[in-house]
Formats: C-alpha cells, sequence, structure tokens
C-alpha cells in the first residue's frame, strides 16, 4: 500500500515513525508532505527511506491512502491544495484531524467529480510511533477492504478500534489527549519524589517502574484497578494516608473532569 501523509509534525511524524518500522509496507512507499523543511528533515531521521515533498499535490498522486494530519484550523485551506487531484475511485482519505465531521470533511474535499469520497478517521495517539497506540477508526464511504486494510496496518501499530463516528470524541480523550493525562500523572509523581528526596533521574527511573509494575498486575490478574488497590492498601495504614489526602485534593473528580472537557 502506498501511504501519503499530509502534515508530518508531531502526530503526522509518529505516524509516519510507526509505518515506516511495519513489516506490512515499506518505508519507501511513504511520502510525507509538509511545507516545513524542519519538519521534512525531522521525517529522514526517522528513517532516510521516506520520501518527502513540500507539495501536496503532488505527493497525493499515486498514494492509495491519504492521511491528513494538520492543525483543525487549517484543514480546510490545505484541503484545497490537493483536492482536485483526488480520485475516489481508487483512493481513500484517513483524517486525523480532530473533531473534524466527515460532514465537515464531504464539504471541504469535494472537488466537483461527483463521486462519494472514501473516508476514514483516525485517532492515534503519539506512542503510534512506537507501535503502541490505541487507534480509533471511523468509516464513511470508504469500502469493507480499505477499512479492512487500515485496520491490518493499525493494529502493527498498537490496537485499534473500530466504532462508529459518534464514539470518535470519546476515544480521543481517553487514550489520545490521556496519553498525556497520563502522562501529567507520571511528570506529577516525579516532582512529588524530588519533594521526598530523590534527584530527578532516580525519581524518573523509580516512577517509571512503579507504573510498569501497575499495568503489569493489571494484565497478569485480568482485574480492575481498585483489586490491586485493595491488596496495598492497609487499614489505618500509609497507603490510605495517602489516597484520602489524594481525594481531599479531588483527584477523582479531576480525572474525570479532565476526561469530560477533552471530547
Ligand atoms: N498530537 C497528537 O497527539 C494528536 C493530534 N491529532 C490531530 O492531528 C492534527 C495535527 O496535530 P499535530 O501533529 O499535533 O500538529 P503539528 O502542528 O505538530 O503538525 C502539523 C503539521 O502540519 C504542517 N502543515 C502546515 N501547513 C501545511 C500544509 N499546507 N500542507 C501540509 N502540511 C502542513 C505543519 O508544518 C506541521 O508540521 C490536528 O488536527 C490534531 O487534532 C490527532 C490525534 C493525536
Ligand atoms: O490536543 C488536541 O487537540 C489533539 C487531539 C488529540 C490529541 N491532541
Amino acid at each position: 500500500m502506498k501511504i501519503t501523509i499530509i502534515g508530518g509534525g508531531n502526530i503526522g511524524g509518529a505516524i509516519a515513525g510507526g509505518l515506516a518500522a511495519s513489516t506490512l509496507m515499506k518505508a519507501s512507499d511513504l511520502t510525507v508532505a509538509d511545507p516545513s523543511a524542519a519538519a521534512l528533515e525531522r521525517i529522514k531521521g526517522l528513517n532516510s527511506a521516506i520520501r518527502t515533498s513540500q507539495d501536496n499535490a503532488a505527493a497525493v498522486e499515486g498514494a492509495d491512502l491519504i492521511i491528513l494530519a494538520v492543525k483543525p484550523w487549517l484543514a480546510e485551506e490545505v484541503s484545497a491544495t490537493f483536492r482536485d487531484k483526488l480520485n475516489f475511485d481508487r483512493q481513500c482519505l484517513a483524517s486525523v484531524v480532530a473533531g473534524v465531521s466527515f460532514e465537515k470533511l464531504k464539504t471541504m474535499l469535494d472537488n466537483g467529480k461527483d463521486v462519494r469520497p472514501a473516508l476514514l478517521r483516525l485517532i492515534p495517539n503519539t506512542a503510534i510511533s512506537l507501535r503502541e497506540s490505541v487507534t480509533f477508526i471511523a468509516s464513511d464511504g470508504a469500502s469493507e477492504s480499505q477499512l479492512n486494510a487500515v485496520v491490518t496496518l493499525f493494529k502493527e501499530l498498537g490496537q485499534t478500534v473500530v466504532v462508529s463516528e459518534a464514539m470518535m470524541a470519546a476515544g480521543t480523550s481517553l487514550a489520545s489527549c490521556g496519553i498525556a493525562f497520563a502522562l501529567k500523572y507520571l511528570g506529577d509523581s516525579i516532582k512529588g519524589g524530588v519533594e521526598l528526596g530523590f534527584d530527578e533521574t532516580q525519581s524518573r527511573e523509580i516512577v517509571m517502574q512503579t507504573m510498569r509494575g501497575a499495568l503489569a498486575l493489571l494484565q497478569a490478574n485480568g482485574t480492575m484497578p481498585q483489586t490491586e488497590i485493595d491488596k496495598v492498601t492497609t487499614p489505618g495504614g500509609l497507603t490510605l494516608k495517602g489516597l484520602d489526602a489524594m481525594a481531599e485534593g479531588g483527584f477523582s473528580e479531576a480525572v474525570r473532569a479532565g476526561l469530560l472537557k477533552s471530547r
């Protein structure tokens, strides 16, 4: 499969890194288009076989899948730079632009050819560069074989969840913004470790291994977190004091509010 990514920034670059390392395609079948020479240089640094271009219209020609990965407020203007070259009889466009609906995409990509656009929406997270993403996928107008091909490809880059468009916002919050929320907890824990007397490097290692241990317990035991928390928490003990202080600080409510706000 030949893939062109329009926008080689944080997520476009992360997808490029993941795809270039995939066994399902050759890095030389991947093109990244971006006006920024610095962005394209970073892409070449990931894998020198990836093709780069500053010409969106030329970059989409010959691609089976085009991934649109520019900022939401630029999506319309950038789409206009290549939409006349699209041929939805054989090409499929997948947008990772958060919050831009299929309805809006259809308007943005209308090239007057009167062919129903083959569209997907993808929401990965930045761990896709390491093939550890959760990627939400919704489809509108794409054939079953186009959808299956994309699901197979992104399964190699972590886990995939095929959802209706109505669930894309929830997926974005829980896993795509969610990776930042998880990192926020880790960052605050590292800072707390420094206040407890460790240097920052030590604290980072300790917090990372603690998180790996927590994930390993959930995975090995098939449990929900509270079951593992109960095994740590001695009645009247130290963990309970800490959990109570976190509850007083509004920890659970803050997590919930963050998730609901980022839909
Ligand atoms: N960063 C993330 O973790 C995620 C981002 N998204 C979505 O992905 C999109 C991109 O986000 P980021 O990668 O974070 O932004 P970014 O700003 O890091 O990257 C956007 C890239 O688009 C390029 N660009 C600007 N004008 C262009 C043009 N005319 N043609 C081609 N490329 C152009 C920029 O030079 C930049 O490299 C957004 O719509 C966002 O909602 C979705 C899921 C996760
Ligand atoms: O912050 C954002 O808007 C994008 C969407 C999901 C992750 N980053």
